[in-house]
């Protein structure tokens, strides 16, 4: 990595690339602090270098993992931000933008939490798959409402970020029953709702997620189960209103099967894409924190807060991004 890059960057980029800072939003608070720092640690010597310095950062964290939009979606937002023609000017820039950033994501979810909890009643129980803090905003907000909310938790294979959601809705008192993935149909029966999360979502309305959606919500629309996914405006995919698609992440296949087994199994070959894509016609809604949209209809609010499209977050500014 460029010795330019500040060991605060490197190591939020380390924790990207290693799931110790893991699900789009978190990614992206990440992303914003560690520019931040990069900014205000700083010892440019003139403009020219500042700005240099902070898209080199910027490449390094954009590098870890290449699905959650919300990654390059914050480095353009703090990158856009640099309007100034000094260092010091350049380093108040970077400064107010990413905690601009920040403090929007932050209203953006709670904002995004209150439209979801409409969409539930009380006494509904949810199913929900990995661990995403959009879809949590909603049940907390439901609660708050006063609402009593069950939920069916999906462990989520291979890395079980159903657990760290199971704690979570436990810290909300929500009552949880924890499953196996391959149980989910069987207790489709017994829901109100699938409510997930998303890494992205493009202009023809599908939602790119942990690897297993795509299965929950054909069988979810085959059981009848509404399905909802929570992604605030930051998962927004600009670059597809202009034809690019989304890369799905291979992981590593030791997530799957330690090595020691893989030999006893006579080496299969092993996959681990860590998500896919729902087509619209399987989700009912997307929930932002500008209301609720049809997926089909999502496309017109990318082109309101992107315009046409954008470059990659280090090139040179063309439209802002709000999250
Ligand atoms: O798929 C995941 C996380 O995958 P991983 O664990 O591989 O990062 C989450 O559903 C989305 O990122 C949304 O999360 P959030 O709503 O918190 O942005």
């Amino acid at each position: 990595m460029d010795d330019r890059v500040h060991p605060e960057v490197r190591r939020t980029a380390t924790e990207i690339d290693t799931m110790e800072i893991r699900g789009a939003a978190t990614i992206a608070d990440a992303a914003a602090r560690a520019l931040r720092t990069q900014a205000t640690e700083s010892d440019a010597a003139d403009a020219e270098a500042f700005r240099a310095e902070l898209r080199t950062a910027a490449r390094a964290l954009y590098e870890t993992r290449p699905t959650a939009v919300s990654l390059p979606n914050a480095l353009r937002y703090v990158l856009r931000g640099m309007s100034s023609t000094t260092v010091e000017g350049l380093r108040q820039n970077v400064v107010e933008s990413a905690d601009e950033f920040r403090a929007r994501l932050e209203r953006a979810q709670a904002d995004l939490g209150e439209v979801g909890a409409n969409r539930l009643r009380d006494g509904d129980t949810i199913m929900t798959h990995c661990h995403s803090t959009d879809a949590l905003a909603c049940v907390e907000a439901a609660v708050e409402q006063g609402k009593h909310i069950e939920a069916v938790v999906k462990e989520t294979r291979p890395r079980n970020q159903g657990h760290i959601t199971a704690k979570r809705l436990d810290e909300l008192g929500v009552p949880v029953t924890l499953i196996v993935d391959s149980a989910a149909r069987r207790y489709l029966n017994d829901v109100d709702h699938v409510l997930v999360g998303a890494d992205a979502v493009a202009a023809d309305g599908s939602v790119v997620n942990k690897i297993g959606t795509s299965g929950l919500a054909v069988n979810a629309r085959d059981r009848g189960t509404p399905i909802m996914v929570a992604a605030q405006t930051l998962k927004l995919h600009p670059g597809t209103m202009t034809g690019h698609t989304v890369d799905i992440e291979m992981r590593d296949t030791a997530e799957v099967v330690d090595d020691e087994t893989l030999a006893e199994l006579g080496n299969p070959t092993v996959k681990n894409p860590a998500f896919d894509v729902t087509p619209p016609r399987y989700v009912d809604a997307i929930v932002t924190e500008r209301g609720q949209f049809p997926p089909e209809s999502i496309v017109i609010l990318m082109r309101e807060l992107f315009g046409e499209g954008t470059s990659e977050p280090w090139a040179e500014p063309s439209s802002r991004v709000e999250p």
